[in-house]
């Protein structure tokens, strides 16, 4: 009888980390890499192996000057072009790695340009938001997505969407703490209107630089922290006329600092990182549940 064959990702060894509560599990697979499937990511993410809310697995550079190439996989299997927080323990592992401070990834969606500071804070340029309806994407011509109405979710008001290589739609609601995030939010990810699914991301002003926000992520649902999602809430909050271009998002897990260059339209995002854990993969924790 053939012996059953060996998952290619057993006894790679991995790191658990998180950004702000934001769990992130992170495979370093430029020595020799593999592929990971979607039934992997889903199989390691299970409550009872190695929950965690994306994925970041580092290939080998295909850019001259970059250290990997990254694709990220949420706890659902699937795929996003964008992870602001898993960026920011990818930065702070490759410091440790190299001794210096400063490293550039590339995803799908472009260059993630990032710095660890001196006080450990780590510093990521996840590039310029996208506002045109087709790289969001939506499923119909949409003119103006700064204020969007969503079928069916009139009593929201507008949201904003945008891409910040991944899909999202920032409603700004009177208290974000009030609103039912796990209801509205699996709702919306699905809403025939994102064809790719969708970030749904519910924000209140607290201040006049200052931004309450609760997400409920695609392929993850509620996390504690979404990078992309602050950045997407900066943007929008700026491209509304709310605040200016530089704010501190407040998630459930902490703070972010998020600043809309002028010169370039880039989005720089701030926070800690937190290390947990390290093992390795063994193959029963990659066996798909019965
Ligand atoms: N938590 C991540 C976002 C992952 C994006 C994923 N939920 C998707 O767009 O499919 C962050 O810190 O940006």
């Amino acid at each position: 009888m053939a012996r059953p064959a060996v998952n290619p990702l057993a006894n790679r060894p991995f790191v658990k980390m998180n950004g702000l509560g934001n769990e992130i599990l992170v495979l370093d697979l430029r020595a020799d890499p593999v592929e990971v499937p979607a039934a992997a990511a889903r199989a390691l993410a299970r409550p009872s192996v190695l929950p965690f809310d994306q994925a970041m697995v580092l290939y080998p550079p295909r850019r001259e000057g970059t250290a990997a190439f990254v694709r990220i996989l949420n706890s659902d299997g699937s795929f996003s072009a964008a992870c602001g927080n898993g960026t920011r323990c990818i930065a702070a592992l490759e410091a440790e790695r190299t001794g210096a401070p400063h490293a550039l990834f590339e995803s799908e969606a472009g260059l993630l340009d990032c710095l660890v500071r001196p006080d450990g804070q780590v510093e990521v340029d996840m590039g310029a938001p996208r506002f045109d309806w087709r790289d969001i994407p939506l499923a119909r011509d949409v003119a103006e997505t700064a204020q969007v109405i969503v079928p069916g979710f009139e009593a929201l008001g507008p949201t904003s969407l945008v891409s910040m290589g991944n899909p999202h739609a920032v409603f700004f609601v009177p208290d974000a703490n009030a609103v039912d995030v796990e209801k509205l939010g699996a709702a919306l990810e699905h809403h025939p209107l994102f064809p790719e699914r969708a970030n749904i991301s519910f924000a209140s002003l607290t201040a006049p630089d200052r931004i309450l926000l609760h997400v409920w992520e695609r392929g993850a649902g509620r996390t504690r922290a979404c990078g992309t999602a602050a950045c997407a809430t900066g943007v929008s909050a700026a491209r509304t006329g709310r605040t200016g271009r530089s704010v501190t998002v407040t998630l459930p897990g902490g703070d972010l600092e998020i600043s809309w260059r002028e010169a370039d339209g880039h989005v720089l995002m701030t926070g800690p990182v937190e290390h947990e854990f390290s093992g390795t993969l063994s193959p029963a924790m990659l066996e798909e549940a019965a």
